[in-house]
């Protein structure tokens, strides 16, 4: 059994209050790791050893050698890799290709591409004249913004973990971060990473635990915590942005999605209903930026409808590294009830069940695993919960639409504004419909094709602020301003 420590000024340290809780595997229930509960007073250690990181050598070090470190921690990461992919598989269950394919590399990627970004980013400067002919000159300076509080989900740890940390740290903060209870694994091993590479203590710091009276809200109130990057549920976001406002902390938030796919009927049809598969079932629907409400033109509606339900129907349900199996299960049995509640919903509102709407039958072994069928259904009204809320899980309703203001209103209708994929050969007409759905980032032929320099974040209740490029850094560095007079 593996005991999971908590990482502190970097030592890996129990737990002060005594607790510790069972990681389960989503595949088949069983115990897999036990953890340390970080209290209230491994909190204060972790985030005080952050603080003392940034006045000792860390906040000495040229931005050079600080870049360096974090190419060392990528290049750690890359050596790894077999390591990191065990982890994440043992943790969610997703499929040994969705992590090596998907997930798994973007932690060198998000440690990478950051580095390169603080070494050639410019600040600003501006000559202004004065009265006296003489002038005056200004320029900006960034500074780091001090110890940041991380807050990160479940659903693809650590991609999600590193795209907060990596930033951070290149723009020379310092983290305390808390993993979701449910997949503690790749935060851990970071850490060794961390100490291997030679960051200095204190730079990097994991804290396991909970939400609410937990680690998460021990962090999120801590008033030497400079600023929270949190990652999670809508409803979670505003209980955090409370205690964030209990000491003016600023606050960026990658939060829930109901999103979209609007489906043309002069699109290349297989292409959209592969893009339409992968975004619907990745993950077992667990991603972010998934689709859970699809729309399509009336035309090719029926032929998209049927496609996608062989698709669905053609997936291989297995453990993470059995040979030929590409679909997991959801991360944990009280997920599944959630999503097997929606299930319930579906039927009750009267939807056309085309595929799915239960659970498997599975092997004995897996039996007790956290696995639903892939689902797909037509024909809800869309006042349904269940195309109003957020699932996360592996289904989408289907809806045809008979013009271009009508599926711009469809899409519109909902209190998210996360990500929407366009699928049509006429590009005019895909800018034209880009422009008007209310989302922060919109693919067009294409899904979770992802350029980090990009602006990334949600609109509506979707999230604040945008993470990506040089949009990182104006949340991750204060901008100060000097005036020089001549
Ligand atoms: N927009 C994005 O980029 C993005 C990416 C991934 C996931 N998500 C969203 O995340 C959700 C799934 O992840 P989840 O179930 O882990 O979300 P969650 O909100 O339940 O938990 C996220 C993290 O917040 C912590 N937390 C919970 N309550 C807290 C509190 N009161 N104070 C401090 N911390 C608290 C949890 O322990 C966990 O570490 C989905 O809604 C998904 O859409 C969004
Ligand atoms: O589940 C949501 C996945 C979000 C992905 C990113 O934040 C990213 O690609 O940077």
């Amino acid at each position: 059994m593996r005991q999971i420590n908590n990482f502190i000024n970097g030592e890996f340290v129990a737990s002060g209050i005594g607790k510790r809780f069972d990681k389960r595997s989503p595949v088949d229930n069983q115990v897999i790791a036990s953890i340390a509960e970080a209290g209230q007073a491994e909190v204060d250690q972790a985030v005080s050893a952050a603080k003392h990181a940034l006045a000792g050598e860390w906040g000495q070090l040229s931005t050079n050698d600080r870049v360096d470190l974090l190419y060392g921690v990528a290049d750690e990461i890359t050596r790894r890799f077999d390591d990191f992919v065990a982890a994440e598989m043992a943790d969610t269950g997703q499929p040994h290709h969705v992590m090596t394919h998907a997930f798994i590399p973007r932690g060198a990627a998000n440690f990478k591409v950051f580095a390169d970004i603080i070494k050639n980013v410019p600040t600003e400067s501006f000559h202004m004249d004065t009265p006296d002919g003489r002038g005056a000159l200004n320029y900006g300076v960034r500074v780091p913004k001090g110890v940041i509080g991380v807050v990160a989900p479940w659903n693809a740890p650590f991609l999600l973990m590193t795209w907060k940390v990596g930033p951070a740290l290149a723009c020379g903060n310092t983290v305390v971060v808390k993993p979701s209870e449910e997949t503690p694994l790749t935060a851990t091993l970071l850490g060794e990473v961390m100490n291997k590479v030679g960051v200095p203590k204190g730079v990097y710091n994991v804290i396991n635990g909970f939400g609410p009276d937990s680690a998460g809200e021990f962090l999120t109130r801590h008033k030497d915590v400079d600023a929270i990057t949190f990652t999670g549920e809508t409803r979670t976001g505003s209980t955090i942005m409370k205690a964030a406002s209990d000491g003016i902390r600023d606050v960026s938030f990658e939060m829930g999605g109901k999103n979209a796919g609007i489906v043309f009927a002069d699109c290349d049809l297989d292409n959209a209903v592969d893009g339409i598969f992968r975004s619907s079932f990745l993950n077992t629907g667990q991603v972010c930026l998934g689709t859970e409400r699809v729309y399509v033109e009336r035309p090719i509606f029926d032929r998209f409808v049927t496609a996608l339900k062989e698709k669905a129907e053609g997936v291989t349900f297995g453990r993470p590294t059995d040979a030929g199996v590409n679909y997991g299960p959801l991360i944990s049995q009280e997920h599944r009830e959630k999503v097997l509640s929606y299930y319930a919903k579906a039927r009750a509102d009267g939807a056309t069940i085309v595929t799915g709407g239960g659970v498997p039958d599975m092997p004995a072994d897996l039996a007790e695993g956290s696995w639903v069928q892939p689902t797909i259904w037509t024909d809800l009204p869309e006042s349904s919960a269940v195309i109003q809320e957020e699932i996360f899980g592996p289904c989408c309703h289907i809806r045809p639409f008979d013009s271009e203001e009508e599926v711009i209103e469809l899409a519109n209708a909902s209190d998210y504004g996360l990500a929407t994929t366009i699928w049509t050969e006429n590009l005019t007409r895909a800018h034209r419909v880009a422009g008007k759905v209310d989302v922060g980032i919109t693919w067009v032929n294409s899904w979770f094709l992802r350029d980090l320099r990009t602006a990334f974040g949600g609109a509506k209740q979707s999230g604040i602020g945008r993470e990506g490029g040089v949009h990182s850094l104006e949340f991750y560095t204060e901008m100060r301003n000097v005036c020089i007079k001549m």
